[in-house]
Formats: C-alpha cells, sequence, structure tokens
C-alpha cells in the first residue's frame, strides 16, 4: 500500500482479509470498500452496473490497495455463482460479505401491488439471503467468516411509505439472528447495520424538494448521516474489532429513533431547528 491510503482504523487492521461488498459502486457500498482497502482489505466489488464499480476499483487501486470488480444481481443465483466462481480463482477466499445492495420505491401500502410488494422483498431480503447463502457455501462454512448486512431503520419505528422494505429489512434482522444462532459453530459471525437517513446521492431519487429535507432530518445531532459514518460501524463489525460480537442489530441514526412525541423545545425557540442539512447529497 502507498503513502496515500488513509484510515481511521489501523492500516493493517483487515491485512490478509478478502471482502465482498455488494452495491459498492456508490453511496454506502463504495464508502465502506474504500475504507476496507484503507484497513488492507483486498476487495470484490460486486453490483448490477460495471462502470461505477470500476470507477471504486480505481479509487482504490489510487490509493494502493486491491480491488477487482464482478458485474452481478444479487437477485440472479447464475451471476452469484459466476462471482463467487470469479474471486475463487482471484483471490482463493473470502473472509468478509458486506449486503449492503438494495433499493425501493416510495408508495402508500394502499398503492403497493402484490408484484410491486414481492420486487422489493426480492432485491433487499431475498438477495440478501442468496449471497449469504452463497458465501457460507463457497467459502465461510469452511474457514468461518463475518457478514454485515446493510438494513434500515425497521423493527423500532414505522416508515410510512415503505411498508415494502421494512418487512423486507424486518425480514434481514430476523433472518440474521437466526443464522448468528445456526452459523456460529463455523465461525460466521452475522450483523446487521440499520442507518438512518444517510446523505447519499440514492436521496436525491425521491420525489421531493430539497428543502423538504431539513424538515425530514430528525436525527438529534444536528446533520445528515454520512457513508463514512456507516463504513466506520461495518468495518468495526467486520473486522476482529468486532471478532466477539454476533447477532447485533446496530443502528446508525444519529438518534433518528429516539422517538420524540413531541418536541417541546420547539415552543422555546423554534430557530433552533435552522440547522439541519439537506439531504440529497448536493450542497445547500
Ligand atoms: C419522501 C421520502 C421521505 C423519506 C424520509 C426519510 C426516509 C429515509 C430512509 C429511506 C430508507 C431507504 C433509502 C434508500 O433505499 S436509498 C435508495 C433509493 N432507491 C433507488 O435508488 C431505487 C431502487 N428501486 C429499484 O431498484 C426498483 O424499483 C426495485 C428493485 C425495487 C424494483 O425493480 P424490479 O426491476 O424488480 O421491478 P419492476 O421494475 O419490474 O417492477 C415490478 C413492480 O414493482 C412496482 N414498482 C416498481 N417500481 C415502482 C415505482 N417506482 N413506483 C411504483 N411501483 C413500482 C410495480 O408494481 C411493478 O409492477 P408493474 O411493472 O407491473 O407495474
Ligand atoms: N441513504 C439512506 O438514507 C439509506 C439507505 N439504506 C440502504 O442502504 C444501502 C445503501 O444505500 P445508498 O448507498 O444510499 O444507496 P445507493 O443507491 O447509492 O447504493 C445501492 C447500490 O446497490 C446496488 N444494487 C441495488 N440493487 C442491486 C441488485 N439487485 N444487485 C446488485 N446490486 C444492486 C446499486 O448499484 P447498481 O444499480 O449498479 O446495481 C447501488 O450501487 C441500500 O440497501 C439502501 O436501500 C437504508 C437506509 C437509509
Amino acid at each position: 500500500m502507498s503513502e496515500k491510503k488513509t484510515s481511521r482504523y489501523a492500516p493493517d487492521l483487515m491485512a490478509g482479509q478478502v471482502a465482498l461488498v455488494t452495491g459498492s459502486g456508490s453511496g454506502m457500498g463504495r464508502a465502506t470498500a474504500l475504507e476496507m482497502a484503507s484497513c488492507g482489505a483486498r476487495l470484490a466489488l460486486f453490483a448490477r452496473r460495471e462502470e461505477p464499480l470500476e470507477e471504486t476499483a480505481e479509487m482504490i487501486r489510487a490509493a494502493g490497495g486491491e480491488a477487482f470488480v464482478v458485474p452481478g444481481d444479487t437477485r440472479d443465483e447464475d451471476s452469484i455463482e459466476t462471482a463467487m466462481g470469479r474471486i475463487k480463482e482471484h483471490y482463493g477466499q473470502l473472509d468478509v460479505l458486506v449486503n449492503n445492495a438494495g433499493g425501493q420505491y416510495i408508495a402508500a401500502a394502499r398503492d403497493i401491488t402484490n408484484k410491486g410488494f414481492e420486487a422489493v422483498i426480492r432485491n433487499n431480503l431475498i438477495g440478501s439471503w442468496q449471497m449469504t447463502r452463497a458465501a457460507a457455501d463457497h467459502f465461510m462454512y469452511e474457514n468461518g467468516g463475518s457478514v454485515v448486512f446493510v438494513t434500515a431503520i425497521s423493527g423500532r419505528t414505522a416508515l410510512t411509505g415503505f411498508t415494502h422494505t421494512v418487512a423486507a429489512r424486518a425480514g434481514v434482522t430476523g433472518m440474521m439472528k437466526t443464522l448468528a444462532a445456526e452459523w456460529g459453530e463455523y465461525g460466521i459471525r452475522l450483523n446487521c447495520v440499520a442507518p438512518g437517513t444517510i446523505k447519499t446521492e440514492a436521496l436525491g431519487r425521491y420525489p421531493i424538494p430539497p428543502e423538504r429535507w431539513k424538515q425530514l432530518n430528525r436525527s438529534v445531532l444536528n446533520r445528515m448521516g454520512m457513508a463514512e459514518d456507516i463504513a466506520g460501524t461495518i468495518i468495526f463489525l467486520a473486522s476482529d474489532l468486532g471478532n466477539f460480537i454476533t447477532g447485533e442489530d446496530i443502528y446508525v441514526d444519529g438518534g433518528e429513533t429516539l422517538h420524540m412525541g413531541h418536541d417541546a423545545r420547539d415552543m422555546i425557540n423554534p430557530d433552533m431547528f435552522d440547522k439541519r442539512e439537506r439531504g440529497d447529497g448536493k450542497d445547500e
């Protein structure tokens, strides 16, 4: 690794380890891949679009790390098998899987069709299961490993307009806990990171005007979450720092799920809400 690489963790924290990060062409997946590389991990980058993945790989290589691209769809078993085969060929091992790929559309529950519900379950629950099962089959039953799932605020709170994805993410959490109980004997640790509202380009795809994000940002820390906030937690869980942690579900949401029934400070000084940031990935 060259001197260009910077990390908040020790530069050899993940030395000798191979990590597969899904959805690593953008947002939190990219931030995680970059920081894992700066900790000495060798990366396999997985998503549907090759070009953004190549950009991430280039960024890693430019910083002196090692990465290669395996395009695929978490919903497609064949592409997952191909990816696992290529990782075996290229690195001969897989120690860490980050199931970060996902997405959904916003809709009122009464407007979600069965087909639409199923599409979101496939993208966010079944896709993660398929990746995890394949990683265990090909690598982790034999050598152990660590799996981190990126979910979303679910379980602790309702999120109207997102019934399908809340169901999927809560499903991932239940699956993770059960697998953690079953697979401890193979040395496989599994955990979830549940982001709150994180400032990535993805939020800009929602049909709301930028100024509305200030009001929607419910973090009590007076800022939006950043992709790096999530990356740091994923690495903590995936690496040896989290060696005795399995079956955990960590919310990284700036206190968004603290559930203030009503914020009475608004009656004392309404100006204190002015500092909230917009969340569509762009500047004010
Ligand atoms: C106002 C916002 C307030 C937010 C408050 C803060 C909350 C923050 C927390 C949010 C948590 C999550 C954040 C993020 O995930 S960021 C990511 C942003 N999302 C995206 O980037 C888009 C992701 N979506 C997709 O990739 C696809 O839509 C999906 C994979 C989910 C489905 O694709 P697929 O190809 O499998 O399915 P089809 O296109 O064939 O469609 C099948 C049926 O699904 C329904 N559908 C699909 N898209 C939509 C849509 N945009 N609107 C309505 N319905 C949709 C539909 O029934 C389809 O069937 P038909 O084609 O027969 O109609
Ligand atoms: N931003 C936020 O506030 C929150 C986000 N989340 C979740 O966190 C994760 C990362 O979010 P964020 O970085 O913001 O979003 P992005 O949209 O930037 O990243 C998601 C990535 O997943 C990939 N992807 C999506 N579906 C598939 C699939 N079926 N197979 C393979 N790759 C896929 C996409 O790449 P490609 O299109 O090339 O396949 C994309 O790069 C997502 O699961 C998201 O739903 C959860 C809570 C809040």
